[in-house]
């Protein structure tokens, strides 16, 4: 059985119905007329969320979530250009389930507990954010989607198979900017995972890693190494290191936290760039609830430690006064906890 958020709230720009009933149906639900029509009810509506307490597993598939709708934004407008889909909407099978997780670590012979059931699915092509304060477990998932952590309780499941362990189709960018061995050039730092997965020899790797290195703004730091990089630059290795190595999953740990705002806005922007062009899938953490909605097509808000699913918000097609009013309703749900 899957984790049971105390509470749930969906939001959605106006076209959320259509997208909620399609999401319905993709999910291979039963597609009760009163159903798809209660969700395209919502449509009709500039914003709106719904809030269920105690609900059923996989909330975000639910059709029904039980409670009151509530106007959130009285002076939101209208018209809300039609957003990029992720691919997900050609497919069911998510790309990553996290299914009722609990993570523990054991200090001291003691067990300090991460997360408790904590359960998502993240769709190919989606851009899922993970949210929360310090502590409350966002790392430790990470760990664990990428293999480095057991869960205690539950399973991880990428592309419907149980994860065993790390491996080269989930590659990982920190925040830390030690991260690429600083004995080896760029140009090998984004190589060497090609090689070394035996993805591609010698030759082809340091080809595929040179157009990487164009696409990340590179090209003229192949022979450079990784201390005469500012730290936006290194994170942008990092980037094309892990992209080149067309990943099934991109797991980033609060990647631009340690940039000044103005580089770690512009990373964002080259994140969805580089996105635009991929479409891969990521997993993303971070405690910046402005971040949170600039990269995120959904957002899970984690509550503090241990950390369980506290809500998860669908943060597309927002305009600029729903994602306002979003953005203080996850502050508020914050606070709370
Ligand atoms: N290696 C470890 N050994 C013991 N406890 C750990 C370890 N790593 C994390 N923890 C504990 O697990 C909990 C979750 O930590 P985690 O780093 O996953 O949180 P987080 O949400 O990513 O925090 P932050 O935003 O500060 O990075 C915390 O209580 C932390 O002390």
């Amino acid at each position: 059985m899957s984790a049971r958020p105390d509470v749930v709230e969906r939001w959605s720009g106006v076209n959320a119905g259509q997208d909620e009933a399609r999401r319905l149906r993709l999910a291979g639900h039963a597609g009760d007329p009163a159903e798809v029509a209660d969700a395209d009810a919502v449509s009709g509506t500039p914003l709106k969320f719904r809030v269920a307490r105690r609900a059923p597993s996989r909330p975000h598939l639910q059709p029904r979530a039980v409670g009151e709708a509530v106007n959130a934004v009285a002076a939101a407008a209208a018209a809300v250009a039609e957003v990029d889909a992720p691919p997900h909407a050609a497919t069911h099978q998510p790309r990553l389930r996290v299914d009722n997780v609990s993570l523990d670590y054991r200090v001291d012979r003691r067990s300090i507990r991460a997360t408790h059931q904590v359960a998502f699915d993240v769709m190919p092509g989606e851009r899922f954010v993970l949210l929360g304060a310090s502590g409350c477990g966002k790392s430790s998932l990470l760990k664990a989607v990428g293999g480095f952590l057991p869960a205690s309780e539950g399973r991880i499941l990428l592309d419907g198979q149980p994860i065993s362990g790390p491996g080269p189709d989930r590659m990982a960018v920190f925040q830390e900017f030690d991260q690429l061995p600083p004995w080896k050039t760029v140009l090998d730092n984004v190589a060497f995972p090609l090689t070394a997965s035996r993805k591609l020899d010698v030759a082809g790797a340091r080809l595929h890693a040179q157009d990487w290195l164009a696409r990340v703004g590179l090209a003229g730091f192949a022979g450079a190494f990784p201390h005469q990089l500012s730290g936006g630059m290194k994170q942008r290795v990092a980037i094309a290191r892990a992209l080149a190595m067309s990943p099934r999953m991109l797991l980033m740990d609060e990647p631009f936290a340690a940039l000044d705002a103005l580089t770690r806005r512009r990373m964002q922007e080259e994140l969805l760039a580089l996105w635009e062009q991929e479409r891969f899938t990521l997993l993303f953490v971070t405690h910046s609830i402005e971040e949170a909605l600039h990269v995120g097509h959904r957002i899970l808000v984690l509550s503090p430690h241990p950390g369980r699913v506290r809500a998860e918000f669908n943060a597309q097609g927002l305009d600029g006064a729903q994602r306002l009013a979003l953005g203080q309703r996850i502050e508020q749900l914050l606070l709370e906890t």
